[in-house]
């Protein structure tokens, strides 16, 4: 999938709500009450990430997830991380 560039990157956080550009990645923090939250958001993460074949990197720092979104392969931001951040929103909202 090929790399987005700067104006479709653009057009793309303006739709998306919380995600920022940071060192070539989407990023957004998700708050959750508690580190366990924390885990089952990243637990309904895992099969939506796997289907998709692209994995957002992450780090967990008990009541925040951190994510940062790349397609590794590429270099660069591609429309499967607009996808995965969509999704990402989704499921942050089902806890
Ligand atoms: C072999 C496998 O399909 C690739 O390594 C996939 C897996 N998940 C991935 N996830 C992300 N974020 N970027 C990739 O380039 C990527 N590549």
């Amino acid at each position: 999938m090929a790399k987005l560039s700067e104006q479709e990157i653009e057009a793309a956080l303006k739709r998306l709500s919380g995600w920022k550009l940071e060192n070539g990645t989407l990023v957004k923090e998700f708050k959750f009450s508690d580190f366990a939250e924390s885990v089952r958001f990243l637990t309904r993460v895992q099969p939506v990430a796997d289907s998709l074949d692209h994995h957002p990197d992450v780090c967990i720092y008990y009541n925040r997830v951190v994510v940062h979104l790349t397609t590794h392969d590429e270099g660069g931001i591609t429309q499967l991380d607009v996808k995965l951040a969509e999704k990402l929103d989704d499921l942050a909202k089902l806890h």
